[in-house]
């Protein structure tokens, strides 16, 4: 998995990658341009593009000189815009690189710029070694950039983003960010997307294991990292092996909550799944799900069950069912919706909660548990010292979910589609995260698993029904989430 470390630890891993491969920093700055270069010519422009690259006196800088020197030779018309004062020294590789651009590419200072005599503008103007607040210059600079009608395609971060936080000022409005070896923790951040637009993670030839050894409990989830967390069924497996699990979910008017993760769960490959539902909704799930069966409040014994999934549509007045569960139940287990609410009411009921489980808040659920924050930073932190101080993890859901564990390391998943903020999105989730725990996946396998395939599933369906898409499309491409990730 992805290390996420600080721009300001990006120079030292650099030396270090150099030294151990034995390259020269410029050679690391050609591949960070020939990943660029590649990924540009990937898209389906025309091909009669006129490319504006602007470029800063840093290594930012120096990644736009090679990527207008590689696109030129590909064949685009390339206009290159210096931002900077004639006679400003220049950062030894981003000189080596202005050297190198050929006369086929036009050189302007960014005061020259016109708009509407490009198609696409790269910014390569600053990258991770901003320091401190925006020059006043800079802020003409990103002005003139964010002028530009047409794609803006950022250089690592966007101009003026600092690498690790937010920012009072306004920084380039990408529409898609192309960032070096790892996402900078900046551009995960919900408040930074109007500047980030798309990510897209460059592999520039650094290797995990290389980041792992600077320090930061930061990580990025990638498809390539999920089969590995996977529990492997040999073909003996029975049912009784996929596990039993309880979903305590919905109520009178709620009970499509408790179908959709009844679903879900079944999807995700349980063997057995029960739902804790009042008696008078039973002929909705039974007669909707048959594959699933039903119990009533006096009559579960909670103990048989290999995973417990409470809270989709279970209605926020039901304390003393929370209650049960919790009195009665002590392995890990997922606290979702109205048992959230209900958790940020009855605080008392927090420190019942078994020891491991997965409390899955959406932004104004987390609000509600742990109050009003103001960024995303606040709550990494807010939701770290919670985990360490329970020994409970927290799924901060939103684009880019971030898995925070019990021991401190905080996840970011990179599945996912805007398409997949509709209702009952999250009971699906609930029902997958519940499957896996039942399955005898350890609550952090079944995070990776169940928040990546769930992203996933949301991005078959949305490529499928748009904004047409609904939970039950999602559900329903958990199956195929299966297929590509080769687990059977
Ligand atoms: N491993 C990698 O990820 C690689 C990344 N590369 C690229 O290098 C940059 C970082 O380069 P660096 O030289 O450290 O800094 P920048 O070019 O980002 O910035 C320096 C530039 O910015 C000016 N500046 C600093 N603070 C301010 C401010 N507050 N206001 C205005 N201007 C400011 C400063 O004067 C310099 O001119 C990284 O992002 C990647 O793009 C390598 O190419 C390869 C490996
Ligand atoms: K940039």
């Amino acid at each position: 998995m992805l290390k996420i470390i600080k721009g300001s630890d990006v120079r030292h891993l650099d030396s270090l990658h150099i030294q151990r491969k034995g390259i020269s920093s410029l050679l690391l700055m050609e591949n960070a341009a020939l990943g660029f270069a590649e990924w540009f010519n990937s898209q389906s422009y025309l091909g009669n593009e006129r490319v504006a690259v602007f470029c800063g006196a840093g290594n930012n800088g120096g990644d736009g000189f090679a990527i207008a020197r590689l696109l030129s030779k590909l064949g685009w018309k390339v206009t290159l815009f210096t931002c900077f004062e004639p006679g400003t020294l220049l950062s030894p590789d981003a000189k080596s690189n202005f050297d190198l651009v050929p006369s086929a590419v036009r050189l302007q200072s960014w005061k020259e710029f016109n708009p509407s005599s490009f198609d696409v503008l790269i910014d390569a103007y600053l990258g991770v070694g901003l320091k401190g607040e925006l020059r006043k210059e800079a802020k003409d600079i990103i002005q003139a950039i964010n002028s530009f009608q047409g794609q803006v395609l950022s250089v690592d971060v966007p101009s003026g983003l600092p690498s690790d936080s937010n920012c009072s000022w306004e920084c380039v409005r990408a529409s898609h960010t192309l960032t070096f070896a790892f996402p900078k923790l900046a551009l995960l951040f919900p408040e930074n997307a109007q500047f980030t637009g798309e990510l897209v993670v460059i592999d520039i030839g650094i290797e995990d294991s290389e980041l792992m050894e600077i320090d930061s409990d930061y990580f990025f989830l990638q498809k390539k990292d999920v089969p590995n967390y996977h529990r492997k069924f040999n073909r003996f497996a029975h049912k009784g092996d996929f596990g039993k699990i309880l979903l305590v979910a919905g109520s009178k008017g709620k009970m499509g909550a408790a179908y959709l993760s009844a679903k879900s769960a079944l999807r995700t490959g349980s063997g057995l799944v029960t739902c804790l539902i009042p008696e008078s909704e039973r002929f909705i799930i039974q007669s909707s799900l048959p594959e699933t069966m039903v119990v009533f409040e006096d009559q579960v014994d909670y103990s048989k069950f290999d995973a417990i999934g409470v809270g989709p549509g279970l209605g926020i007045d039901s304390v003393e069912v929370l209650e049960k569960v919790l009195d009665n139940y002590s392995s890990p287990m997922v606290l979702d919706a109205d048992a959230l609410t209900i958790l940020s009411k009855h605080k008392n009921l927090i420190k019942k909660v078994p020891k491991g489980s997965i409390l899955t808040p959406h932004l104004s659920e987390f609000e509600r548990l742990f109050g009003k924050t103001d960024s995303h930073l606040e709550r990494l932190k807010i939701a770290k010292e919670f985990c360490l101080h329970y020994s409970l993890n927290v799924l901060i859901k939103g684009a880019n979910s971030v898995i925070c564990l019990v021991d401190g390391r905080q996840i970011f998943n990179s599945s996912g589609s805007r398409f997949m903020a509709t209702a009952g999105s999250g009971d699906v989730l609930t029902g997958m995260l519940t499957s896996f725990l039942g399955q005898g996946y350890s609550p952090e396998q079944a995070l990776i698993c169940g928040v990546f395939q769930h992203g996933l599933a949301g991005e078959i369906a949305g490529k499928e029904k748009l904004r047409s898409t609904i939970a039950s499309d999602i559900l329903e491409a958990i199956p195929e989430t299966f297929k590509q990730l080769s687990i059977s």
